[in-house]
């Protein structure tokens, strides 16, 4: 069994007035590991996480964190010693991306210089180049400036990372983007991270576990994302979970035994070209689009692609959404390395799920 590194102990918030926004939470977070805060707005998510670093104080109950009371720490020590990253990623306008970044080390009273070292190697792990630390936050995108908070969280290397909504307000694209890279960083780094979104998609993507709240901070499941979706443990969660979650539930499949196949490639597409559907490929063997056997259109777009060892979503949504109907595979490197047909992806999902019932 995981050890545990945050427990809630029958934890209650209550605000002035009203219904109390936790109430009696308990529940244990695993060390190491991504642990997903999801619910509609209002279900004291938030709250909750925002008690772990006494940004907000528990009306009754205990929180520990590595097995120490949080109550009996200094409060702004502890805040201090986790990484937190917010929606609007909180970066102070007036100073520089490096200086942003370095703002934790230097209250713990590490050197100006060494924290702006610390600080330059922090850009290249969030995938960020170098030139951008002398830059104003202003002077970013959203998607860069929501890295610029995860690295400023990560800069005293603390073992837990409190993460709010921290992806919300970039666009879909970038959010991806995000998400796949704070993936990326967790395999290297193991911290111990909360993250807190409404998104059931982010929630299942991103979490080892995932903890559905009701309304009330009532905890209304607590499992791995697979199990939630494959057996919602009540009508709520059914509901919240939506009407995807089939769909869903194939990020938890792998594509390994679709077949890949040859297709005609072109360098660049030709008009009036051909009896069949081409892909049209870069000077390095990476696909660019599609070349149309009918109406010989110059290059179509291509849909998305499918990288080998993606999950049999990826697979299915890379065949349907090709011009095609023939989704675009490539290698690591973003080679193209042949195509699936939808057909044989189905046939998959169909014997994937069948070996599924019939499982004990
Ligand atoms: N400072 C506050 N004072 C009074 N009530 C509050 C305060 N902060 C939150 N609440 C109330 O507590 C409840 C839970 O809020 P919380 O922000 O924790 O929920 P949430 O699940 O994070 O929602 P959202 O996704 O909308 O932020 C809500 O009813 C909210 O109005």
């Amino acid at each position: 069994m995981a050890e545990a590194m945050i427990e809630f102990q029958s934890v209650t918030k209550q605000y002035q007035g009203g219904q109390p926004a936790v109430d009696g939470l308990s529940m244990s977070i695993d060390k190491g590991a991504i642990t997903v805060f999801v619910g509609p707005s209002g279900c004291g998510k938030t709250t909750s996480l925002r008690m772990i670093n006494r940004m907000v104080e528990p009306t009754s109950g205990t929180i520990t964190v590595g097995g120490r009371d949080v109550s009996n720490e200094p409060a702004a020590r502890l805040r201090r010693s986790m990484g937190y990253v917010m929606q609007s990623s909180g970066l102070m306008p007036h100073r520089s991306v490096l200086d942003n970044i370095a703002t934790v080390p230097r209250l713990n009273g590490v050197s100006k210089a060494a924290a702006r070292k610390r600080a330059q190697e922090l850009l290249d792990v969030v995938g960020l180049a170098s030139v951008l630390g002398k830059r104003y936050p202003s002077q970013l995108s959203g998607g860069q400036q929501q890295r610029v908070g995860v690295a400023r969280a990560l800069a005293a290397d603390p073992p837990v990372l409190l993460m709010d909504e921290p992806f919300s307000a970039v666009d879909p694209v970038v959010r991806d983007e995000l998400q796949q890279e704070l993936l990326r960083l967790q395999r290297e780094l193991a911290k111990t991270i909360v993250f807190v979104t409404h998104d059931i998609d982010e929630a299942t993507v991103l979490g080892d576990k995932v903890a559905v709240f009701a309304v009330g901070g009532k905890l209304a499941q607590y499992a791995a994302p697979e199990e939630i979706l494959r057996a919602p443990a009540n009508d709520f969660v059914a509901s919240f979970v939506g009407r995807d979650r089939g769909f869903r539930h194939l990020a938890f499949n792998d594509a390994d035994a679709v077949p890949v196949h040859p297709v005609k490639t072109v360098a660049a597409p030709q008009l009036g070209a051909d009896s069949e559907w081409a892909v049209v490929l870069d000077g390095d063997s990476r696909p660019l689009g599609w070349a149309s056997p009918r109406d010989g259109a110059g290059l179509i777009p291509g849909g998305s692609l499918f990288r080998r060892g993606d999950t049999l979503r990826r697979a299915l949504d890379a065949a349907l959404s090709s011009p095609s109907g023939l989704g675009v595979v490539v290698d690591d490197d973003g080679r193209f390395a042949g195509v699936l047909k939808s057909e044989e992806v189905l046939a998959l999902i169909e014997e994937t799920r069948h070996n599924r019932e019939d499982a004990p």
